[in-house]
């Protein structure tokens, strides 16, 4: 299996099927079919079958897709199958709400440090994290093997904090900050906007209200 091969759009597709076939896994489902899948989640079986065809071809005619092969597999392509250790730089509202969801841990992103320029915040404990501030960070990526730096501060301090990451080593950001930064080459960044998801749910909505105006 070549992975650089697998296009971005089925990549984004992947964390959907990785859901859906946990819960199959949870209602004790062994194997489901492309038409089966299909109706469930709302996507063409062609589709399911031309995504999945990516990565060998999960599926045996007459068999349909053993599901908790599948679901292995496709945890190895999204590299589920370890430990990612992350830190969040920001501790405020939404710093803390992540460093609080336990889902994440299930999913196998520990969040092992959390950080501020606040000393209001320094030795807040969140989850079992204490606060630490800006000024440790250095030091404690020298000592911690961490992967995956979240940004959860102000868009104004983010993009001198992304290079103090990428000078200390970070090699994915989880960018928060309404900016889009500027790194190396071999730095990933994904961008969360829950405000476009917001937009596009506005656009949606609003397609929806004229077109049952008619
Ligand atoms: N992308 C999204 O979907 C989304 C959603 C909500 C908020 N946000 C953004 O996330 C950021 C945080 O939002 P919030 O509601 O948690 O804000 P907040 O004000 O509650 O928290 C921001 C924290 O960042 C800290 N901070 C400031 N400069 C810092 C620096 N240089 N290094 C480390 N920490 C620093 C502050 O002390 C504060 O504790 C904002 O930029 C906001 O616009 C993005």
């Amino acid at each position: 299996m070549d992975e650089k091969c697998i296009s971005k759009a089925v990549i984004r597709r992947l964390p959907r099927y990785y859901r859906y076939l946990g819960e199959l896994l949870e209602d004790g489902v062994e194997r489901i079919s492309s038409n089966e899948l299909s109706t469930k989640m709302r996507v063409t079986a062609s589709q399911i079958r031309q995504d999945l065809n990516n990565f060998g071809g999960f599926g045996q005619q007459g068999y349909g897709y053993n599901v908790q092969y599948l679901y292995t597999e496709i945890a190895k392509i999204l590299g589920l199958d370890r430990t990612h250790n992350m830190i969040i730089i920001g501790a405020g509202n939404l710093g803390q709400a992540l460093a609080n969801y336990v889902q994440f841990e299930k999913r196998g992103f520990k969040v092992v440090g959390i950080f501020d320029v606040n000393p209001v915040l320094k030795g807040i404990s969140i989850r079992g994290n204490e606060i630490l501030m800006m000024d440790e960070l250095p030091q404690y990526l020298k000592d911690n093997d961490v992967q995956i730096a979240a940004l959860t501060l102000p868009k104004n301090n983010a993009e001198e904090t992304a290079d103090l990451l990428v000078e200390n080593g970070i090699k994915a950001i989880w960018n928060f900050a309404h900016l889009d930064l500027e790194v190396p080459e071999d730095v990933i960044v994904e961008n969360v906007h829950l405000s476009e998801s917001l937009m596009r749910l506005s656009y949606n909505l609003n397609c929806y209200v004229t077109e049952h105006k008619k």
